[in-house]
């Protein structure tokens, strides 16, 4: 007679096939209810009104996690045609009307059942603090007109509105540390550099600023759980358009017909109109009396004298406090790894010396000693696609970034490496309007959101684990009635 096996009885086989069936059925429960159910994504729109020209920029984060840090990502931007909004001051519709081609762009980027529901909002920076300050009226018929423009949308419409240089900076700096991830871990943060083309914003966190010493440049965040005291400053005409205005007015203050400016290259002549250049608050009290109607403008390619007129447009004579910039504002030490984004950005790119680690200061002289020396035509010949304005201004403004950045905010050899030119962290664009996003829309938490105290994985296994333990603890319990296996040898 054949032994017979105690695991091939009904009893056994039963148990055994509904604890397996059991075990299959709550892991595969405990590994899909976590699976993100079908990714909904939701949306929010920015519109950066600068002083040169706007851009729109559309950000996407999935619709269950608005809390959580690293997920808004910008899926698509647009340039508006044209220059900035504040230019349209002497024919305020047309600047609604400028923003039609991208906001076409927008409504088929976001799916249609979004619509309604996605916020949309314009923030004018530089461009319009100066023509607000020249001219109020004017500044209220241009937002009127853009907000008449946005309003049709089918988006939900929060406001146009201009954004101090506070929360310029402060937004800016925002965007930074929310794409390098380093707020939500409360790693050590990066500081920010913007250079726009009429304004320019330094933000970083220092361990001797803690807002006592001038206030005015303090903006303090509670962000995920961690206390930041902010120094940020703005600086209103010192973004790099018009910085050249200045450095020009420095110039033309003999009025007279012709000058030969070593920010331009050798061979270089325009002719330039006296009241175009005058026609800002950063230089209309300097407009020379008796000056004719234009003036030649020629180059002549010479860096360290260039660097010599752009040093006077800063004032360093006063500072009533521990320490100062320029123009008698406060600075606290320069401390960690700064991102220089916007103008910093385009015109180190186009000068190759975006990268800190191989050329320092002395080289990023040096190269700007043979660019700016470089005749025109012989420019002309070599980029004959980049617009000649452009083209112009690179041998000014790369001298202009030098000095603001030593002179100015006094970084040295030494801590010039720490600075890094970047466009785009992980594909959006470094700049305020996602930190501005972020903030309107309350998706950076005050305090840190609560995290599993196991990582979903672990838990499955657990789980898992303890069910088969369970299971076979079961059967073995049943042992009584098992039947007996007999151990007689067998008689035949
Ligand atoms: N491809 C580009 C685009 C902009 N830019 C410059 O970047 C600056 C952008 O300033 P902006 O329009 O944001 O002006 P703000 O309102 O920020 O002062 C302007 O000086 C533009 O001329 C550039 O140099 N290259
Ligand atoms: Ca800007």
């Amino acid at each position: 007679m054949k032994e017979k096996n105690p695991w091939h009885t009904p009893v056994t086989i039963i148990i055994t096939v509904i604890g397996v069936i059991a075990i299959v059925a709550l892991v595969t429960v405990a590994v899909l209810q976590n699976r993100p159910l079908l990714q909904k994504y939701k949306y929010g729109i920015v519109l950066d009104a600068g002083s040169s020209h706007t851009a729109l920029y559309i950000y996407e984060w999935p619709a269950e996690k608005d809390n959580n840090t690293g997920r808004v990502e910008q899926t698509h931007s647009c340039k508006v045609k044209g220059p900035g909004i504040s230019s349209y001051a002497a024919a305020p519709w047309k600047a609604g009307e400028s923003l039609r081609d991208c906001m076409r762009e927008a409504k088929l980027q976001v799916p249609k059942k979004r619509h309604h529901e996605t916020p949309l909002y314009l923030g004018a920076t530089a461009g319009m603090r100066l023509l607000n300050k020249e001219d109020s009226s004017a500044s209220d018929l241009v937002f009127k007109a853009v907000e008449e423009t946005l309003q049709k949308s089918p988006f939900s419409f929060q406001g146009a509105r201009i954004l101090s240089g506070q929360e310029e900076g402060a937004f800016g700096w925002v965007t930074v540390n929310y794409l390098d991830d380093r707020l939500k871990q409360g790693l050590e943060t990066t500081g920010a550099l913007d250079l726009g083309g009429a304004s320019t914003q330094i933000s970083f966190v220092s361990d001797n600023y803690d807002g006592s010493e001038s206030p005015s440049n303090a903006v303090t965040f509670r962000l995920y759980g961690n206390d930041y005291n902010l120094y940020t400053h703005s600086f209103l005409c010192y973004g790099k358009d018009q910085a050249l205005r200045m450095t020009l007015a420095q110039q033309t203050q003999g009025s007279s017909s012709e000058i030969s400016d070593p920010c331009f290259h050798p061979g270089y002549t325009d002719t330039r109109n006296y009241s175009v250049l005058y026609d800002s608050p950063c230089v209309s009290s300097r407009k020379p009396q008796g000056a004719p109607a234009t003036f030649i403008h020629r180059g002549i390619g010479n860096f360290q004298q260039c660097q010599a007129f752009v040093k006077s447009v800063f004032n360093f004579t006063h500072c009533k406090y521990s320490r100062c910039s320029f123009n008698g504002v406060f600075q606290p030490l320069l401390q960690g790894p700064f991102g220089a984004f916007s103008a910093y950005y385009f015109v180190m790119n186009f000068l190759n010396l975006t990268d800190t680690s191989i050329h320092s200061l002395e080289t990023v002289k040096e190269k700007l000693t043979s660019y700016c020396a470089t005749p025109w035509d012989q420019l002309r010949q070599r980029y004959p696609d980049v617009k000649i304005k452009y083209l112009a201004e690179y041998c000014f403004s790369g001298t202009y970034i030098l000095t603001l950045l030593t002179e100015g905010y006094n970084f040295t050899s030494e801590n010039y490496s720490n600075i890094k030119f970047i466009k785009k962290i992980k594909g959006s664009d470094a700049g305020w309007t996602l930190g501005y996003m972020l903030n309107l829309t309350n998706m950076i938490p005050a305090e840190a959101p609560d995290t599993p105290i196991l990582p979903h994985a672990s838990y499955v296994s657990i789980v898992s684990i303890m069910a088969i333990v369970i299971f076979f603890l079961f059967i073995l319990s049943l042992r009584p009635l098992w039947p007996r296996c007999s151990k007689q040898p067998q008689i035949v």
